[in-house]
C-alpha cells in the first residue's frame, strides 16, 4: 500500500510543472547553477520526490542533455531527527543537502545560509520552497513571527512557491492538542491574522517584501494552493 506522505506528495507535485524551472527563465543553458531552498523539508520525501520531477524531460526537450545538471537543493527543518532521516536516505548527497535549522532564528540560519549561497557564488536563492510550514511558526510564535517568516523568505529568494495551511487546519491542531490534555498553542487565540491566511500573506509579500504573485498552482483535495511569486526586480546585486 503507499504511504500516505507519499499520496500527499504526489498529490502535491503533480500541481507543478515539471519544467517550472524553465518557466521562471532560468536553465537556459543546462549547465547553469540553479539553487533551491527548502524551509520545513520534514524526513526530505517531498524534497526529493520534487527534485526528481523537477529534472523530468518535457516531452519536446533534446534528450540528450540532462535538463539541469546543476540543480542544488538545500532542506532545512528544526527537527533535527528527521533532518538526520533524510540525510540517511538521500539518494543525490551531491546535490540536495539537508541541515537542521530553524527559520525563525537569527544568527545561525543566517550563516548557514549565507556560506551555502557564497559556495555557489549567488546571494539569493532561484527558488525556495515554504510547503505546510507557515501554520507552524504562526501557531508558535504569532503574527509577528509569521509576517517575519515570508519577509525573510522574500529576502533571500528570487522566486517563491507557498502553500499556506488553512485557517480550518489550526482549528484542528488546536483540537488535537486538547485532546492530548495539552494547554492550547500559546498564540491560537490572540492571533489577529486568521481566516484566509493565504490571502494575508499574499498582502505582506506585495505590499512590504517586493514580491508579486505570479502563478497559483489551483487547490489539492486538501483545499490549499500553492502560490508562487517572484521578486519584482532583480538586480545585479541581488543576483
Ligand atoms: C507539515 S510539515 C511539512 C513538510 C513538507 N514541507 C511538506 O509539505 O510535506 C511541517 C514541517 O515544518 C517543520 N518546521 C516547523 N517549524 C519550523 C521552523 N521554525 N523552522 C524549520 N522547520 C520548521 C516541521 O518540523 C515539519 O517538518
Amino acid at each position: 500500500m503507499q504511504h500516505t506522505g507519499t499520496r500527499r506528495a504526489e498529490n502535491r507535485i503533480n500541481l507543478i510543472p515539471t519544467t517550472l524551472i524553465q518557466d521562471l527563465g532560468y536553465c537556459k543553458d543546462s549547465s547553469e547553477t540553479i539553487l533551491m531552498l527548502d524551509v520545513g523539508c520534514n524526513s526530505g520525501d517531498l524534497t526529493v520526490a520534487l527534485y526528481r520531477h523537477l529534472q523530468q524531460r518535457a516531452p519536446s526537450e533534446d534528450p540528450i542533455k540532462p535538463p539541469h545538471t546543476d540543480l542544488h537543493l538545500m532542506g532545512i527543518d528544526l527537527d533535527e531527527a528527521l533532518i538526520h532521516r533524510a540525510q540517511q536516505t538521500n539518494p543525490f548527497p551531491q546535490m540536495i543537502s539537508f541541515i537542521p535549522l530553524d527559520i525563525t532564528e537569527d544568527s545561525s540560519l543566517q550563516t548557514q545560509l549565507e556560506v551555502y549561497l557564497s559556495q555557489h557564488a549567488r546571494s539569493h536563492f532561484h527558488l525556495t520552497l515554504c510547503l505546510a510550514v507557515t501554520m507552524w511558526v504562526h501557531l508558535n510564535h504569532g503574527d509577528s513571527a509569521l509576517l517575519r517568516l515570508l519577509s525573510r523568505l522574500a529576502s533571500i529568494s528570487h522566486h517563491l512557491l507557498l502553500e499556506a495551511q488553512p485557517w480550518k487546519c489550526y482549528r484542528s491542531a488546536a483540537r488535537r492538542l486538547r485532546k492530548l490534555g495539552r494547554s492550547d498553542f500559546d498564540h491560537f487565540k490572540a492571533l489577529a491574522i486568521r481566516g484566509d491566511v493565504a490571502e494575508h500573506a499574499r498582502e505582506h509579500l506585495e505590499k512590504h517584501c517586493g514580491m508579486v504573485l505570479i502563478r497559483c498552482f489551483g487547490s489539492t483535495t486538501w483545499d490549499r494552493r500553492l502560490l508562487l511569486f517572484r521578486r519584482t526586480e532583480i538586480t545585479e546585486k541581488t543576483r
